[in-house]
Parts: C-alpha cells; sequence; structure tokens
C-alpha cells in the first residue's frame, strides 16, 4: 500500500591486541579473568547537542560504561573528525548538511569505525511524508495481529484546495496535520487535529494529514537499540468522542505530545487498552524496520485502534529518541556499544 500525497505537492571474535595503539589516555585497562593482557577499551566518540548529553549521557550511564571497558569522548566539531579519536564507534545526533557530509567522508575513510547511524537513513525519517513508508510496505499482520500506518495525505502548499484534495483522497476526518519535516525543531511537533472540513483550508502546508484513530489514549512507546526492544505506556491524546470539540474553529491546536506524555505505566486502566502488543509481533516489526530502515537506535509510537484487540498503527518513528526515559537503558545501551564494540575483529592503523 503506498501513502497518498496530493500530485503538489545497516564474528564474534574476541580481539585482545598486544601493541596497542590509542590516542591520548584512552587504555582503559578492563583486566579479565583468564587474559593474559587486558582488552582494549571501546572508545565511543560522541556528537551530541549540549540538551542529548544531559538526557543521555548521564552519570550513571557514562559509570557503567567505565566499569565495562567503554570510554565516552565528545567529538570536537572545531576539529576535522579524522584528527579524533581513534574511535571505535561514533554515536551522533546532530542535524544539518555540513555534519551530514563530514559523517559520509568519514565512513568513507574509516569503514572498520560504526556510526550509529548512518546519516542518509536517519534523514529519512525526518520527512514525514516517507517516514512511515516502510512500516505501510511491510503489510503485516500474522496470528498476533496487524501493524499498518493511518491513511495519510501530503499537502506540500495551496491550503486553499485542502478539502477538495481530503475529499478525493477519500480521507475521513477527523485528521492529524503534522509538519510535513520532522526535524527536531519546535515547530515540527506542533500538531493539530481538523475535525471540520472548510477549516482545513486554515492550515499552513507543508504538511501531512493523517487520519485520527481512536486509541483509548494511551500510546506505546517501543524503543530499539539494536536488537533490544522495550516498551513503555503513555499518555496519549484523547479519543475524539471525548473532545470538547468547539464547533466554530474546526481546527483545534495541540502543543507537543508524544515525549512530554506522562507515563501511563502505573495508571489504573482498561486492560483491553492498556494491554502491551504482542511481544513475537514488536519482535518481527522491530526486525524488519531495522533492516528496512538501516537504523538500530530508534523508537516507534504505536497505538491500538479503540474496540480491536490487535489493530495497531504506528504512527511516529524517531531516531536517536530519548533513552533516558527508557527503564534499563544503561544496561541495555552498554551491552549493545559492547557488542558492536569488540563483536568485530579490527586492525588499527598505525
Ligand atoms: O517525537 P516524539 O514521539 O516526541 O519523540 C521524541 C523525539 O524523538 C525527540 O527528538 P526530536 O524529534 O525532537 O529530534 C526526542 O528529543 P531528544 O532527541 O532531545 O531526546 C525525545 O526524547 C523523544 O521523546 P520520546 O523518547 O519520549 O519518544
Ligand atoms: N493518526 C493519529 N491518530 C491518533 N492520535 C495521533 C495520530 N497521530 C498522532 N497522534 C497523537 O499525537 C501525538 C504526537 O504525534 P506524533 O506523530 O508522535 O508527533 P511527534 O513527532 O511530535 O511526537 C501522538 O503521540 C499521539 O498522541
Ligand atoms: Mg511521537
Ligand atoms: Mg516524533
Amino acid at each position: 500500500m503506498r501513502l497518498r500525497e496530493n500530485d503538489d505537492v545497516g564474528e564474534k571474535e574476541e580481539v585482545v591486541e598486544n601493541d596497542v595503539t590509542l590516542a591520548q589516555n584512552q587504555w582503559c585497562p578492563v583486566v579479565n579473568a583468564g587474559f593474559s593482557s587486558p582488552k582494549r577499551a571501546v572508545v565511543v566518540g560522541y556528537a551530541l547537542t549540549t540538551k542529548k548529553i544531559k538526557s543521555f549521557l548521564q552519570p550513571k550511564l557514562e559509570g557503567l560504561a567505565r566499569n565495562k571497558g567503554i570510554l565516552f569522548v565528545a567529538i570536537d566539531h572545531t576539529r576535522p573528525l579524522s584528527d579524533q579519536g581513534p574511535f571505535d564507534i561514533v554515536l551522533h545526533k546532530l542535524s544539518g548538511k555540513e555534519w551530514r557530509q563530514v559523517l559520509e567522508d568519514y565512513r568513507q575513510s574509516h569503514p572498520e569505525v560504526t556510526v550509529l547511524d548512518p546519516p542518509d537513513a536517519i534523514q529519512h525519517l525526518r520527512n514525514r511524508q516517507y517516514m512511515l513508508q516502510a512500516v505501510a510496505d511491510m503489510n503485516l499482520s500474522d496470528s498476533y495481529g496487524i501493524v499498518g500506518v493511518p491513511r495519510q495525505l501530503v499537502i506540500k502548499r495551496d491550503a486553499f484546495a485542502i478539502p477538495e484534495l481530503v475529499n478525493k483522497a477519500g480521507l475521513t476526518l477527523p485528521l492529524v496535520a503534522k509538519p510535513l519535516v520532522a526535524d527536531g525543531s519546535a515547530k515540527s511537533h506542533a500538531l493539530s487535529l481538523a475535525y471540520e472540513q472548510f477549516s482545513l483550508q486554515k492550515l499552513e502546508p507543508p504538511l501531512v494529514l493523517q487520519e485520527f484513530v481512536n486509541h483509548g489514549g494511551v500510546l506505546f512507546k517501543v524503543y530499539i537499540v539494536g536488537d533490544a526492544i522495550k516498551v513503555v505506556r503513555r499518555f496519549s491524546l484523547p479519543d475524539v468522542s471525548k473532545w470538547e470539540l468547539s464547533k466554530d474553529a474546526g481546527i483545534y491546536n495541540f502543543p507537543r505530545v508524544s515525549c512530554a506524555a506522562a507515563s501511563a505505566d502505573d495508571a489504573d486502566l482498561d486492560p483491553t487498552i492498556a494491554e502491551l502488543p504482542p511481544r513475537p509481533l514488536l519482535e518481527k516489526l522491530a526486525k524488519e524496520l531495522r533492516w528496512r530502515l538501516g537504523l538500530r537506535l530508534f523508537n516507534l509510537d504505536i497505538i491500538r485502534e479503540y474496540g480491536t484487540r490487535d489493530h495497531f498503527y504506528v504512527i511516529d518513528i524517531n531516531y536517536f529518541p530519548g533513552y533516558g526515559k527508557m527503564p534499563e537503558y544503561e544496561h541495555i545501551f552498554t551491552d549493545f556499544l559492547l557488542s558492536l564494540g569488540q563483536g568485530k575483529y579490527k586492525k588499527r592503523s598505525g
């Protein structure tokens, strides 16, 4: 199923290196019983915003990482990346064409370094026109349930034509209007609910219109770190029947919901709404999306269609989300980094 749009608009081998050539004090001897010489540290260069460093690189994570022989080293943006390191892994979440080019050049000249994650794969998620296409293409349906995406329509310009385009596409109101670009800016999280046809002309393209799916006011955040999956419940937008829809406006602007939404994990909820999606279904979905998206660090916002047991929709996919909000993220993340850093045989350039 293609998503509608209007015309307009990527060998378990223990590596014990004797002749260690590490850059300044990157030696992090992790003396291991049974090994004559200590293992080399896994060096993770990171390029993250100050906000992200605060929420992700928490002392508990750094401490556990050090105990496991993982060293986090800040990448200096004022110096060429190739003059820094050497790194086993480059972990990043920065935007901008320049940074993407720096990283692409670095990947070419340092194939031995794992870049988490490839810039082109991340770029795919920054446009809501393509963000969910991989899920739509999967057409996932098995004995555990069905996973789809809401019907949507991309409007690149000309708000005046929206009512006619919505009619032509056969979309059912109410519709969620989301900025087309999901670039992490506050604007990219400013959503609105359109529930009256002619008020659609008040919307500001470029945007994507998605059919609103009632889901009992609870959503599932499915965090993915490599092969690891962790699901948490969050409060979501209420079902439309519960909205005090004022008749005049026709458009209801709502502030940022997903990341700010309170946890619903301890709430007293109707089990038919709060029951987590079946694990085997999530395992299949995550495995396939890792491959199709070429990403290892992302999360999914999943909702269950109200009144069904097993009809799920993916409504949002986020690269390198707020892992600090994921239970046990320190252990999960450090195990993942170790699996990358030591699972590969590497020749160090002199
Ligand atoms: O888009 P959501 O569902 O609110 O998830 C956000 C989102 O991933 C956000 O990143 P960005 O889209 O603003 O770039 C994350 O912000 P940080 O990168 O600063 O952490 C939020 O942490 C995500 O929230 P959550 O982890 O709850 O999904
Ligand atoms: N199609 C939809 N049906 C029902 N609720 C939706 C839909 N799309 C988004 N929402 C609600 O709006 C919130 C934010 O939408 P989302 O696509 O996750 O944007 P963001 O990237 O800003 O998190 C979701 O967490 C959910 O509560
Ligand atoms: Mg979201
Ligand atoms: Mg998002």
